[in-house]
Protein backbone atom coordinates (compact mmCIF):
# COMPACT_ATOMS: atom_id res chain seq x y z
CA UNK A 1 0.00 0.00 0.00
CA UNK A 2 3.06 2.62 0.98
CA UNK A 3 4.75 1.68 -1.88
CA UNK A 4 1.78 3.43 -4.21
CA UNK A 5 1.32 6.25 -2.06
CA UNK A 6 5.33 6.81 -2.50
CA UNK A 7 4.66 6.12 -6.40
CA UNK A 8 1.44 8.85 -6.75
CA UNK A 9 3.63 11.42 -4.71
CA UNK A 10 6.60 10.56 -7.10
CA UNK A 11 4.74 10.99 -9.70
CA UNK A 12 2.85 14.34 -8.91
CA UNK A 13 6.42 15.57 -8.28
CA UNK A 14 7.49 14.57 -11.44
CA UNK A 15 4.11 16.34 -13.36
CA UNK A 16 4.48 19.34 -11.12
CA UNK A 17 8.45 19.68 -11.75
CA UNK A 18 7.76 19.40 -15.95
CA UNK A 19 5.06 22.07 -15.49
CA UNK A 20 7.07 24.79 -13.61
CA UNK A 21 9.82 23.89 -16.04
CA UNK A 22 7.29 24.51 -18.58
CA UNK A 23 6.05 27.57 -17.74
CA UNK A 24 10.24 28.97 -16.30
CA UNK A 25 10.76 29.14 -20.50
CA UNK A 26 10.77 33.01 -20.58
CA UNK A 27 12.16 33.91 -17.05
CA UNK A 28 15.00 31.37 -18.58
CA UNK A 29 15.03 33.06 -21.78
CA UNK A 30 15.36 36.71 -20.40
CA UNK A 31 11.98 37.44 -22.78
CA UNK A 32 10.00 39.73 -20.51
CA UNK A 33 5.71 38.80 -20.09
CA UNK A 34 2.75 38.33 -17.59
CA UNK A 35 3.14 36.25 -15.36
CA UNK A 36 1.75 32.85 -16.58
CA UNK A 37 -1.61 32.10 -15.82
CA UNK A 38 -1.21 28.14 -15.32
CA UNK A 39 -3.21 25.97 -17.71
CA UNK A 40 -4.92 28.89 -19.48
CA UNK A 41 -1.78 32.13 -20.01
CA UNK A 42 -3.68 34.53 -21.48
CA UNK A 43 -7.00 33.08 -22.99
CA UNK A 44 -9.08 34.94 -20.49
CA UNK A 45 -7.29 38.31 -21.09
CA UNK A 46 -8.09 37.53 -24.90
CA UNK A 47 -11.97 36.31 -23.65
CA UNK A 48 -12.16 39.87 -21.57
CA UNK A 49 -10.52 42.18 -23.80
CA UNK A 50 -10.31 40.85 -27.51
CA UNK A 51 -7.01 40.56 -29.58
CA UNK A 52 -6.59 43.98 -30.51
CA UNK A 53 -6.77 45.57 -26.81
CA UNK A 54 -4.95 42.63 -25.34
CA UNK A 55 -1.97 43.19 -28.15
CA UNK A 56 -2.14 46.78 -27.10
CA UNK A 57 -2.07 46.36 -23.42
CA UNK A 58 0.94 43.35 -23.63
CA UNK A 59 3.19 45.72 -25.44
CA UNK A 60 2.84 48.95 -24.01
CA UNK A 61 4.06 46.86 -20.73
CA UNK A 62 6.22 44.45 -21.66
CA UNK A 63 7.62 45.70 -25.25
CA UNK A 64 7.92 44.30 -28.53
CA UNK A 65 9.02 41.09 -27.71
CA UNK A 66 7.21 39.30 -25.14
CA UNK A 67 6.73 35.67 -23.73
CA UNK A 68 3.45 34.36 -23.30
CA UNK A 69 1.37 31.15 -22.59
CA UNK A 70 -2.04 30.22 -24.92
CA UNK A 71 -2.86 27.63 -22.29
CA UNK A 72 -0.15 25.44 -22.15
CA UNK A 73 1.74 26.60 -25.44
CA UNK A 74 4.82 28.99 -24.88
CA UNK A 75 4.44 31.95 -27.82
CA UNK A 76 6.47 34.82 -28.71
CA UNK A 77 4.51 38.04 -29.23
CA UNK A 78 6.18 40.35 -31.37
CA UNK A 79 5.62 43.53 -33.04
CA UNK A 80 9.69 44.32 -33.62
CA UNK A 81 9.96 44.90 -37.20
CA UNK A 82 13.65 43.92 -37.23
CA UNK A 83 12.59 40.55 -35.61
CA UNK A 84 9.31 39.74 -38.06
CA UNK A 85 11.67 40.40 -41.05
CA UNK A 86 14.35 37.49 -39.86
CA UNK A 87 11.83 35.34 -39.25
CA UNK A 88 9.47 35.68 -42.50
CA UNK A 89 11.92 36.31 -44.75
CA UNK A 90 16.53 36.22 -43.67
CA UNK A 91 15.55 33.00 -41.76
CA UNK A 92 12.37 31.79 -43.39
CA UNK A 93 13.78 27.58 -44.03
CA UNK A 94 13.74 27.77 -39.71
CA UNK A 95 10.14 29.16 -40.00
CA UNK A 96 8.49 27.74 -43.18
CA UNK A 97 5.13 26.42 -41.22
CA UNK A 98 1.88 27.95 -39.70
CA UNK A 99 1.30 26.67 -36.35
CA UNK A 100 -1.09 23.95 -36.02
CA UNK A 101 -2.66 23.45 -32.53
CA UNK A 102 -5.12 21.10 -33.76
CA UNK A 103 -4.18 17.90 -36.36
CA UNK A 104 -6.52 18.07 -38.86
CA UNK A 105 -6.70 14.47 -40.66
CA UNK A 106 -8.54 15.71 -43.24
CA UNK A 107 -8.86 17.46 -46.50
CA UNK A 108 -8.49 20.75 -45.31
CA UNK A 109 -4.55 20.15 -44.58
CA UNK A 110 -4.82 20.13 -48.82
CA UNK A 111 -5.04 23.75 -48.66
CA UNK A 112 -2.18 25.68 -49.17
CA UNK A 113 -2.53 27.86 -46.11
CA UNK A 114 -2.41 24.99 -43.80
CA UNK A 115 -0.17 22.60 -45.70
CA UNK A 116 3.66 22.35 -44.76
CA UNK A 117 7.13 22.42 -45.78
CA UNK A 118 7.00 20.15 -49.57
CA UNK A 119 3.14 19.91 -49.67
CA UNK A 120 3.03 23.92 -49.02
CA UNK A 121 6.11 24.41 -51.77
CA UNK A 122 3.80 21.93 -54.04
CA UNK A 123 0.77 24.17 -53.90
CA UNK A 124 1.84 27.35 -53.30
CA UNK A 125 4.40 27.15 -56.58
CA UNK A 126 1.23 26.04 -58.55
CA UNK A 127 -1.85 28.43 -57.02
CA UNK A 128 0.39 32.01 -56.37
CA UNK A 129 0.96 32.34 -59.86
CA UNK A 130 -2.47 32.37 -60.74
CA UNK A 131 -3.31 35.45 -58.71
CA UNK A 132 -0.49 37.52 -60.42
CA UNK A 133 -1.81 41.18 -61.44
CA UNK A 134 -1.08 40.17 -64.91
CA UNK A 135 -2.84 36.49 -64.63
CA UNK A 136 -6.27 38.25 -63.46
CA UNK A 137 -6.11 41.08 -65.71
CA UNK A 138 -5.68 38.57 -68.75
CA UNK A 139 -8.83 36.57 -66.95
CA UNK A 140 -12.38 37.45 -66.28
CA UNK A 141 -12.01 38.10 -62.94
CA UNK A 142 -11.83 42.11 -63.28
CA UNK A 143 -15.09 41.59 -64.89
CA UNK A 144 -16.62 40.30 -61.91
CA UNK A 145 -15.69 42.29 -59.75
CA UNK A 146 -17.01 45.44 -61.85
CA UNK A 147 -19.81 43.22 -62.35
CA UNK A 148 -20.56 42.20 -58.58
CA UNK A 149 -19.55 46.05 -57.58
CA UNK A 150 -22.97 47.38 -59.94
CA UNK A 151 -24.78 45.26 -57.66
CA UNK A 152 -23.21 46.94 -54.35
CA UNK A 153 -24.42 50.30 -55.70
CA UNK A 154 -27.92 48.82 -56.81
CA UNK A 155 -28.23 47.34 -53.06
CA UNK A 156 -27.42 50.49 -51.54
CA UNK A 157 -29.73 52.28 -53.75
CA UNK A 158 -32.59 49.30 -52.48
CA UNK A 159 -31.57 50.02 -48.68
CA UNK A 160 -31.26 54.10 -48.96
CA UNK A 161 -34.23 55.08 -46.85
CA UNK A 162 -33.80 51.98 -44.65
CA UNK A 163 -32.97 52.98 -40.88
CA UNK A 164 -31.71 49.60 -39.84
CA UNK A 165 -29.10 49.12 -42.81
CA UNK A 166 -26.16 47.57 -42.25
CA UNK A 167 -23.59 48.79 -45.05
CA UNK A 168 -21.30 45.78 -43.52
CA UNK A 169 -23.82 43.51 -44.84
CA UNK A 170 -23.94 45.24 -47.85
CA UNK A 171 -20.28 44.23 -48.20
CA UNK A 172 -20.01 40.50 -47.09
CA UNK A 173 -22.85 40.21 -50.31
CA UNK A 174 -20.38 41.63 -52.69
CA UNK A 175 -17.23 39.30 -51.88
CA UNK A 176 -19.38 36.73 -51.38
CA UNK A 177 -20.52 37.07 -55.60
CA UNK A 178 -16.89 37.77 -56.32
CA UNK A 179 -15.41 34.54 -54.47
CA UNK A 180 -18.59 32.16 -55.77
CA UNK A 181 -18.36 33.81 -59.55
CA UNK A 182 -14.45 33.61 -60.21
CA UNK A 183 -13.53 30.35 -57.54
CA UNK A 184 -16.31 28.05 -58.39
CA UNK A 185 -17.74 29.47 -61.25
CA UNK A 186 -21.40 29.49 -59.89
CA UNK A 187 -22.95 32.81 -60.68
CA UNK A 188 -24.76 34.09 -57.72
CA UNK A 189 -26.52 37.20 -56.64
CA UNK A 190 -26.66 36.84 -53.17
CA UNK A 191 -27.86 39.99 -51.40
CA UNK A 192 -31.36 38.94 -53.73
CA UNK A 193 -30.74 35.31 -53.00
CA UNK A 194 -29.55 35.03 -49.77
CA UNK A 195 -31.19 31.62 -49.22
CA UNK A 196 -29.94 29.87 -52.16
CA UNK A 197 -28.19 26.36 -51.81
CA UNK A 198 -25.17 27.61 -52.78
CA UNK A 199 -24.74 30.81 -50.37
CA UNK A 200 -26.01 28.72 -47.45
CA UNK A 201 -22.98 26.12 -48.18
CA UNK A 202 -20.41 28.31 -48.41
CA UNK A 203 -21.40 30.22 -45.31
CA UNK A 204 -21.97 26.85 -43.36
CA UNK A 205 -18.12 26.38 -44.84
CA UNK A 206 -16.51 30.09 -43.83
CA UNK A 207 -18.52 29.83 -40.45
CA UNK A 208 -17.09 25.69 -39.62
CA UNK A 209 -13.75 27.19 -40.86
CA UNK A 210 -13.46 30.41 -38.99
CA UNK A 211 -15.81 30.59 -35.83
CA UNK A 212 -16.82 26.78 -34.68
CA UNK A 213 -13.62 25.73 -34.87
CA UNK A 214 -12.02 28.16 -32.22
CA UNK A 215 -13.81 26.12 -29.35
CA UNK A 216 -11.62 22.86 -29.90
CA UNK A 217 -8.57 24.96 -30.60
CA UNK A 218 -8.68 26.52 -27.36
CA UNK A 219 -9.59 23.59 -26.00
CA UNK A 220 -6.55 21.58 -27.28
CA UNK A 221 -4.33 24.94 -26.44
CA UNK A 222 -5.53 23.98 -22.92
CA UNK A 223 -5.07 20.17 -22.93
CA UNK A 224 -2.93 19.02 -25.56
CA UNK A 225 -3.98 15.42 -25.45
CA UNK A 226 -6.87 16.42 -27.25
CA UNK A 227 -5.34 17.17 -29.92
CA UNK A 228 -4.40 13.33 -30.39
CA UNK A 229 -8.11 12.45 -30.05
CA UNK A 230 -9.01 14.53 -32.71
CA UNK A 231 -6.74 13.59 -35.22
CA UNK A 232 -8.32 10.09 -34.53
CA UNK A 233 -11.26 10.65 -34.96
CA UNK A 234 -10.35 12.44 -38.29
CA UNK A 235 -11.79 15.93 -37.21
CA UNK A 236 -12.81 18.28 -39.91
CA UNK A 237 -14.53 21.58 -39.15
CA UNK A 238 -16.57 21.40 -42.31
CA UNK A 239 -19.29 19.02 -42.24
CA UNK A 240 -19.41 16.20 -44.14
CA UNK A 241 -22.43 17.39 -46.07
CA UNK A 242 -20.71 20.23 -46.38
CA UNK A 243 -17.71 18.43 -48.46
CA UNK A 244 -20.00 16.71 -49.96
CA UNK A 245 -21.41 19.53 -51.66
CA UNK A 246 -18.87 21.46 -52.90
CA UNK A 247 -16.59 18.08 -54.03
CA UNK A 248 -20.24 17.27 -56.43
CA UNK A 249 -20.26 20.46 -57.34
CA UNK A 250 -16.58 20.49 -58.30
CA UNK A 251 -16.88 17.48 -60.30
CA UNK A 252 -20.12 18.38 -62.68
CA UNK A 253 -18.44 21.58 -62.98
CA UNK A 254 -15.30 20.37 -64.23
CA UNK A 255 -17.35 17.70 -66.45
CA UNK A 256 -19.37 20.24 -67.90
CA UNK A 257 -16.68 22.54 -68.79
CA UNK A 258 -14.46 19.84 -70.68
CA UNK A 259 -17.70 19.02 -72.92
CA UNK A 260 -18.89 22.34 -73.51
CA UNK A 261 -16.55 23.54 -75.51
CA UNK A 262 -16.40 27.05 -74.21
CA UNK A 263 -13.52 28.59 -73.54
CA UNK A 264 -13.62 29.34 -69.60
CA UNK A 265 -11.68 32.43 -67.84
CA UNK A 266 -11.81 32.33 -64.45
CA UNK A 267 -9.63 31.32 -61.24
CA UNK A 268 -11.53 27.70 -61.58
CA UNK A 269 -9.95 27.40 -65.01
CA UNK A 270 -6.83 28.83 -63.27
CA UNK A 271 -6.79 26.26 -61.06
CA UNK A 272 -7.74 23.46 -63.67
CA UNK A 273 -4.93 24.50 -65.79
CA UNK A 274 -2.49 25.27 -63.57
CA UNK A 275 0.89 23.13 -63.66
CA UNK A 276 4.34 22.87 -62.02
CA UNK A 277 5.52 26.09 -63.85
CA UNK A 278 1.85 27.79 -64.17
CA UNK A 279 2.68 27.85 -67.69
CA UNK A 280 -1.55 27.36 -68.87
CA UNK A 281 -2.53 26.77 -72.40
CA UNK A 282 -5.51 26.07 -73.98
CA UNK A 283 -5.54 23.02 -74.74
CA UNK A 284 -4.81 21.64 -71.76
CA UNK A 285 -8.70 22.36 -70.51
CA UNK A 286 -9.83 18.94 -68.62
CA UNK A 287 -6.76 17.22 -69.41
CA UNK A 288 -3.76 19.03 -67.64
CA UNK A 289 -5.15 18.64 -63.73
CA UNK A 290 -2.42 18.65 -61.71
CA UNK A 291 -4.21 18.87 -58.52
CA UNK A 292 -6.66 16.36 -57.47
CA UNK A 293 -10.42 17.24 -57.35
CA UNK A 294 -10.46 17.37 -53.23
CA UNK A 295 -7.16 19.65 -53.27
CA UNK A 296 -9.06 22.24 -55.91
CA UNK A 297 -12.18 21.94 -53.34
CA UNK A 298 -10.01 22.31 -49.94
CA UNK A 299 -7.79 25.41 -51.93
CA UNK A 300 -11.55 26.96 -53.37
CA UNK A 301 -13.07 26.59 -49.71
CA UNK A 302 -10.07 28.11 -47.81
CA UNK A 303 -9.92 30.66 -50.27
CA UNK A 304 -13.31 31.95 -49.26
CA UNK A 305 -12.00 31.39 -45.32
CA UNK A 306 -9.18 33.89 -46.46
CA UNK A 307 -10.94 36.21 -48.53
CA UNK A 308 -14.45 36.41 -47.51
CA UNK A 309 -14.51 38.36 -44.41
CA UNK A 310 -11.45 39.82 -44.56
CA UNK A 311 -12.46 41.71 -48.15
CA UNK A 312 -15.65 42.52 -46.25
CA UNK A 313 -14.20 44.21 -43.55
CA UNK A 314 -11.27 46.04 -45.28
CA UNK A 315 -14.19 47.74 -47.85
CA UNK A 316 -16.61 48.70 -45.32
CA UNK A 317 -14.35 50.01 -43.22
CA UNK A 318 -12.70 52.40 -45.78
CA UNK A 319 -16.31 53.72 -47.09
CA UNK A 320 -16.05 54.65 -42.90
CA UNK A 321 -13.13 56.10 -42.82
CA UNK A 322 -13.84 58.23 -46.15
CA UNK A 323 -17.53 59.09 -44.46
CA UNK A 324 -16.07 60.19 -41.20
CA UNK A 325 -13.53 62.46 -43.22
CA UNK A 326 -15.70 64.22 -46.46
CA UNK A 327 -12.59 66.24 -47.13
CA UNK A 328 -10.31 62.85 -47.94
CA UNK A 329 -13.45 61.90 -49.99
CA UNK A 330 -13.39 64.73 -51.91
CA UNK A 331 -9.63 64.58 -52.88
CA UNK A 332 -10.36 60.91 -53.86
CA UNK A 333 -13.95 61.80 -56.06
CA UNK A 334 -11.62 64.60 -57.88
CA UNK A 335 -8.85 62.26 -58.44
CA UNK A 336 -11.44 59.32 -59.88
CA UNK A 337 -13.19 61.91 -62.08
CA UNK A 338 -9.52 63.22 -63.31
CA UNK A 339 -8.03 60.04 -64.19
CA UNK A 340 -11.05 57.84 -65.53
CA UNK A 341 -14.09 60.01 -66.33
CA UNK A 342 -11.90 62.35 -68.65
CA UNK A 343 -10.40 59.71 -70.51
CA UNK A 344 -11.49 59.78 -74.20
CA UNK A 345 -8.61 57.10 -74.80
CA UNK A 346 -11.15 53.93 -74.12
CA UNK A 347 -14.88 54.07 -72.53
CA UNK A 348 -14.69 54.17 -68.50
CA UNK A 349 -15.89 50.98 -68.24
CA UNK A 350 -13.30 49.58 -69.84
CA UNK A 351 -10.83 51.92 -67.48
CA UNK A 352 -11.89 49.86 -64.89
CA UNK A 353 -10.75 46.48 -66.10
CA UNK A 354 -7.64 47.40 -66.81
CA UNK A 355 -5.29 46.86 -63.73
CA UNK A 356 -2.74 49.60 -64.98
CA UNK A 357 -4.87 52.05 -64.94
CA UNK A 358 -6.59 51.27 -61.44
CA UNK A 359 -2.75 51.37 -60.22
CA UNK A 360 -2.63 55.56 -61.50
CA UNK A 361 -4.97 56.35 -58.79
CA UNK A 362 -2.64 56.58 -56.40
CA UNK A 363 -4.88 58.72 -53.71
CA UNK A 364 -7.21 56.03 -53.81
CA UNK A 365 -4.18 53.44 -52.93
CA UNK A 366 -2.88 55.47 -50.09
CA UNK A 367 -6.57 55.81 -48.61
CA UNK A 368 -7.08 51.90 -49.24
CA UNK A 369 -3.50 51.79 -47.12
CA UNK A 370 -4.39 53.81 -44.01
CA UNK A 371 -7.55 52.14 -44.21
CA UNK A 372 -5.32 48.92 -43.87
CA UNK A 373 -3.25 50.28 -41.70
CA UNK A 374 -5.63 51.08 -39.06
CA UNK A 375 -8.01 48.27 -39.31
CA UNK A 376 -6.20 45.33 -40.46
CA UNK A 377 -8.39 42.61 -41.63
CA UNK A 378 -6.12 40.17 -39.75
CA UNK A 379 -4.99 41.06 -36.28
CA UNK A 380 -2.47 38.88 -36.17
CA UNK A 381 -0.59 35.63 -38.29
CA UNK A 382 1.90 33.06 -36.96
CA UNK A 383 4.87 31.07 -37.67
CA UNK A 384 6.02 27.78 -36.21
CA UNK A 385 9.85 26.85 -35.26
CA UNK A 386 11.21 23.73 -36.84
CA UNK A 387 14.55 24.23 -35.37
CA UNK A 388 16.08 26.91 -32.52
CA UNK A 389 17.73 29.83 -33.72
CA UNK A 390 18.56 33.02 -32.37
CA UNK A 391 17.04 36.32 -33.87
CA UNK A 392 18.35 39.51 -32.78
CA UNK A 393 19.59 38.40 -29.17
CA UNK A 394 16.74 36.58 -28.80
CA UNK A 395 17.06 32.90 -28.52
CA UNK A 396 13.99 30.78 -30.16
CA UNK A 397 14.10 26.85 -29.11
CA UNK A 398 12.78 24.69 -31.58
CA UNK A 399 8.80 24.19 -31.13
CA UNK A 400 8.50 27.66 -29.98
CA UNK A 401 5.56 29.32 -31.29
CA UNK A 402 5.62 32.71 -32.87
CA UNK A 403 2.66 35.14 -33.45
CA UNK A 404 3.20 38.46 -35.00
CA UNK A 405 0.91 41.48 -34.44
CA UNK A 406 -0.60 42.72 -37.06
CA UNK A 407 -2.38 45.55 -35.04
CA UNK A 408 0.50 46.21 -32.61
CA UNK A 409 2.65 47.15 -35.74
CA UNK A 410 -0.16 49.33 -37.30
CA UNK A 411 -0.62 51.29 -33.96
CA UNK A 412 3.05 52.05 -32.91
CA UNK A 413 3.00 55.74 -32.11
CA UNK A 414 7.08 55.12 -32.17
CA UNK A 415 6.52 54.75 -35.89
CA UNK A 416 3.23 56.41 -36.85
CA UNK A 417 2.33 59.91 -35.63
CA UNK A 418 -0.75 60.23 -34.44
CA UNK A 419 -1.56 56.22 -35.11
CA UNK A 420 -5.28 56.92 -34.01
CA UNK A 421 -6.27 59.56 -36.96
CA UNK A 422 -7.24 58.60 -40.79
CA UNK A 423 -4.59 60.25 -42.64
CA UNK A 424 -4.06 58.72 -45.96
CA UNK A 425 -1.06 61.37 -47.16
CA UNK A 426 1.29 59.56 -44.56
CA UNK A 427 1.11 56.87 -47.88
CA UNK A 428 1.98 59.44 -49.74
CA UNK A 429 5.59 58.86 -51.72
CA UNK A 430 6.75 61.72 -49.99
CA UNK A 431 6.06 61.03 -46.30
CA UNK A 432 6.65 57.05 -45.93
CA UNK A 433 9.82 56.44 -44.29
CA UNK A 434 11.55 52.81 -44.60
CA UNK A 435 10.53 52.46 -41.20
CA UNK A 436 7.18 52.83 -42.20
CA UNK A 437 7.42 50.25 -44.83
CA UNK A 438 8.84 47.68 -42.62
CA UNK A 439 5.83 48.61 -39.78
CA UNK A 440 3.08 47.76 -42.61
CA UNK A 441 2.18 44.27 -42.78
CA UNK A 442 -1.57 43.41 -43.60
CA UNK A 443 -1.05 40.52 -45.67
CA UNK A 444 2.26 38.85 -43.90
CA UNK A 445 5.21 39.08 -45.15
CA UNK A 446 7.98 37.08 -47.15
CA UNK A 447 7.77 33.65 -49.18
CA UNK A 448 4.68 32.68 -47.20
CA UNK A 449 2.79 36.12 -47.20
CA UNK A 450 -0.92 36.53 -48.95
CA UNK A 451 -1.26 35.83 -51.98
CA UNK A 452 -4.62 36.59 -52.80
CA UNK A 453 -3.35 40.73 -51.81
CA UNK A 454 -4.09 42.11 -55.51
CA UNK A 455 -7.30 40.31 -55.74
CA UNK A 456 -8.41 41.57 -52.18
CA UNK A 457 -7.03 45.11 -52.75
CA UNK A 458 -8.74 45.12 -56.86
CA UNK A 459 -11.93 44.02 -55.01
CA UNK A 460 -12.23 46.82 -52.87
CA UNK A 461 -10.73 49.53 -55.08
CA UNK A 462 -12.99 48.90 -57.94
CA UNK A 463 -15.96 48.42 -55.32
CA UNK A 464 -14.81 52.16 -53.77
CA UNK A 465 -14.68 53.80 -57.52
CA UNK A 466 -18.53 52.50 -58.24
CA UNK A 467 -19.81 53.21 -55.18
CA UNK A 468 -18.33 56.62 -54.62
CA UNK A 469 -19.52 57.84 -58.16
CA UNK A 470 -22.86 57.60 -57.44
CA UNK A 471 -23.05 58.12 -53.48
CA UNK A 472 -22.02 60.91 -51.16
CA UNK A 473 -21.13 58.89 -47.89
CA UNK A 474 -21.58 60.59 -44.56
CA UNK A 475 -22.32 59.56 -40.57
CA UNK A 476 -25.75 59.23 -38.92
CA UNK A 477 -26.20 59.98 -35.68
CA UNK A 478 -26.04 56.21 -35.17
CA UNK A 479 -22.68 55.93 -36.67
CA UNK A 480 -19.76 54.51 -33.93
CA UNK A 481 -16.29 56.09 -34.92
CA UNK A 482 -13.79 54.20 -33.96
CA UNK A 483 -15.71 51.43 -34.15
CA UNK A 484 -15.74 48.65 -31.64
CA UNK A 485 -13.86 46.00 -32.73
CA UNK A 486 -14.85 42.18 -32.35
CA UNK A 487 -12.76 39.99 -30.07
CA UNK A 488 -11.67 37.62 -32.66
CA UNK A 489 -8.76 37.80 -35.11
CA UNK A 490 -10.67 40.31 -37.91
CA UNK A 491 -10.85 43.75 -37.36
CA UNK A 492 -14.67 43.90 -37.07
CA UNK A 493 -17.21 46.30 -36.38
CA UNK A 494 -18.97 44.71 -33.43
CA UNK A 495 -22.07 46.75 -34.03
CA UNK A 496 -22.53 46.75 -37.74
CA UNK A 497 -21.66 49.71 -39.69
CA UNK A 498 -24.68 52.87 -40.21
CA UNK A 499 -23.90 55.42 -42.85
CA UNK A 500 -25.86 58.22 -45.01
CA UNK A 501 -26.02 57.46 -48.54
CA UNK A 502 -26.88 60.44 -50.74
CA UNK A 503 -27.34 60.64 -54.70
CA UNK A 504 -24.00 62.82 -55.33
CA UNK A 505 -24.92 66.00 -57.00
CA UNK A 506 -20.96 67.48 -57.04
C1 LIG B 1 -8.12 42.29 -47.42
C2 LIG B 1 -8.09 40.99 -47.58
C3 LIG B 1 -7.03 40.05 -47.10
C4 LIG B 1 -6.11 40.21 -46.09
C5 LIG B 1 -5.91 41.43 -45.20
C6 LIG B 1 -5.32 39.01 -46.03
C7 LIG B 1 -4.28 38.80 -45.13
C8 LIG B 1 -3.54 37.64 -45.04
C9 LIG B 1 -2.51 37.41 -44.08
C10 LIG B 1 -2.06 38.38 -42.99
C11 LIG B 1 -2.01 36.17 -44.32
C12 LIG B 1 -0.86 35.51 -43.56
C13 LIG B 1 0.42 35.88 -44.28
C14 LIG B 1 1.68 35.37 -43.61
O1 LIG B 1 1.62 34.40 -42.87
O2 LIG B 1 2.76 36.00 -43.85
C15 LIG B 1 -2.73 35.62 -45.44
C16 LIG B 1 -2.46 34.38 -46.01
C17 LIG B 1 -3.14 33.89 -47.10
N1 LIG B 1 -4.14 34.53 -47.80
FE1 LIG B 1 -4.89 36.37 -47.48
N2 LIG B 1 -5.75 38.14 -46.99
C18 LIG B 1 -6.80 38.73 -47.67
C19 LIG B 1 -7.51 38.20 -48.73
C20 LIG B 1 -7.21 37.03 -49.35
C21 LIG B 1 -7.88 36.54 -50.54
C22 LIG B 1 -9.00 37.26 -51.29
C23 LIG B 1 -7.31 35.34 -50.83
C24 LIG B 1 -7.60 34.39 -51.97
C25 LIG B 1 -8.63 34.43 -52.73
C26 LIG B 1 -6.30 35.07 -49.83
C27 LIG B 1 -5.51 33.96 -49.79
C28 LIG B 1 -4.54 33.71 -48.83
C29 LIG B 1 -3.76 32.48 -48.78
C30 LIG B 1 -3.90 31.30 -49.72
C31 LIG B 1 -2.87 32.60 -47.70
C32 LIG B 1 -1.84 31.57 -47.26
C33 LIG B 1 -0.58 31.64 -48.13
C34 LIG B 1 0.44 30.54 -47.81
O3 LIG B 1 0.36 29.92 -46.76
O4 LIG B 1 1.32 30.33 -48.65
N3 LIG B 1 -6.25 36.14 -48.96
N4 LIG B 1 -3.66 36.53 -45.86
Amino acid sequence: MWWCVLLGLAGAAVIAFLINKRYGLFKQLNIPGPEPVRFLGVIPLIKEKGIANTDMELTAKYGKNIGLYVGHRPVLLTSDADVIEEICVKKFQCFRNRVSIMNLGCTLESAVALAKDDKWEFLRRRLAPLFSPSKLEKSDVLKIMNESAKELVDHVEENIANQEFDFYKACAYFSMDVLCSSLFGHHVTSNKNPDEDFVKQVLAAFEAGNKSVVKPITFCAIFPALRHWFRCRNYNPIAKETRKFFDDHMTAEIKRRSISGKKFNDLLQSMLEADDNSNTTDDKIGKGLDLSISELTANSLFFVLSGYETVANALALTVLCLAVHPECQKKLMNEIRAHLETSTLSPYDERLKNHEDIQKLIYLHQCVNESLRMFPPFLRFNRSTNRASMINGITIPKGLDVTISIYALHRNAEVWEEPEKFDPDRFSEERLTPSQKKNFLPFGLGPRDCFGKEFAVLEVKLALVHLLQRYEVSTLPETEYPPVLEKGNFSKAENGIKLKFSERTS
